[in-house]
């Protein structure tokens, strides 16, 4: 599959008192045209600030290198104007929380529609026919009613649902979805599911930002798992619950209730040090002194990884 994304020597870091904290450190990734890849990791391992880099919609004070390469084009370098524009057309991103995600003032159909309008240029009669689709796509009945309302009469689940179809209405070649499986419940989340895997099928490149491991295996062709701002492990889906190889990554496969919920031991170390050697070598079962050097991100098998104790491992011998 030919690249659609090629992300290089991405680091982003904010300043602060504490001194200079990295979010994310020295990223690269090419994502695939086509694909579904997922971003793992535990709460402030830097994954909401990658997708947002991608989009460049870091906050103000987010100092930035490295680039990031949508179909040849750098995003990072290109004018205010056409990052826009992509940004409403080819790439779009699904926010984290979808009730602060709408205008309480504003229909339902014309934030749908909005995009469509603004963006491709549609007229707003054809984009509400367009965006009363989309609700019903998006399992939104009876699809007329609710375009006529606003965001607050919508359940957690509907708004949820809602932003995808926001997200998917000017048929993006990329689409971020950032932790959409945040604070909903089994049903909801069985149908959210059951929609990426519907919108997976169109072609469309998808990136799932999550920290919910079995969503991210149900969907994702290749899985990146992120720890302290540093991708640790590259790894094809379908092997990486039953072999996942950094530690960190074994970890989170051992801390599923189906395996038995074992969480990891220790919590992730501050962001703003300054860090040496592996960034999980304190809470790791396997470390030896090898671990006080700077490791870089290997290949092993299909896949990628950042541990010096795996250099030796076989991946197909392997079982959590
Ligand atoms: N505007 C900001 N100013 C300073 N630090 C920030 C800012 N935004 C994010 N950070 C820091 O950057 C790091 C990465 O944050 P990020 O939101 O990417 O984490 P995450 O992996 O998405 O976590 P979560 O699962 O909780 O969403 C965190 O340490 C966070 O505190
Ligand atoms: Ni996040």
């Amino acid at each position: 599959m030919k690249p659609i994304l090629e992300i290089s020597d991405l680091s982003v870091s904010f300043p602060g008192n504490d001194g200079v904290l990295s979010a994310i450190d020295n990223i690269n990734l090419t994502i695939r045209k086509g694909e579904t890849l997922a971003v793992i990791g535990e709460s402030g391992s830097g994954k909401s600030i990658l997708g947002l880099s991608i989009m460049r919609l870091l906050p103000a004070n987010a100092r930035i290198t490295g680039s990031v390469l949508f179909t040849g084009t750098d995003l990072l370098s290109i004018p205010h104007s056409e990052i826009e524009a992509i940004r409403g057309s080819k790439i779009a991103w699904i926010p984290q929380n979808p009730k602060t995600s709408f205008n309480p003032s504003m229909k339902m159909w014309k934030q749908i529609a909005e995009p469509a309008v603004v963006h491709l240029g549609k007229s707003w009669t054809h984009a509400r026919i367009q965006a009363v689709k989309q609700l019903e796509t998006y399992s939104i009945f009876p699809p007329e009613f609710w375009a006529e309302e606003y965001p607050v009469t919508y359940s957690g689940g509907m708004l949820q649902r809602a932003t995808i179809a926001m997200g998917t209405s000017t048929n993006p070649d990329v689409l971020i979805a950032d932790e959409p499986t945040k604070g909903i419940d089994r049903i909801t989340k069985k149908d959210i599911i059951e929609k990426f895997a519907r919108l997976k099928k169109t072609g469309v490149t998808l990136m799932l930002i999550t920290h919910d491991l079995d969503f991210a295996t149900e969907l994702a062709d290749r899985i990146v798992v992120i720890y302290c701002g540093q991708i640790v492990e590259i790894s094809d889906a379908g092997c990486f619950l039953k072999s996942p190889l950094h530690p960190y990554s074994r970890g989170l496969v051992h801390s599923l209730p189906q395996n038995g919920l074992f969480p990891i031991p220790g919590t992730a170390p501050p962001m703003h040090m300054r860090f040496s050697g592996c960034r999980f070598r304190e809470r790791c079962a396997d470390r030896s002194d090898q671990c006080d050097c700077d490791i870089g991100l290997n290949q092993s098998g299909d896949g990628y990884v950042r541990c010096i104790q795996c250099d030796n491992w076989d991946r197909t011998k392997k079982t959590v």
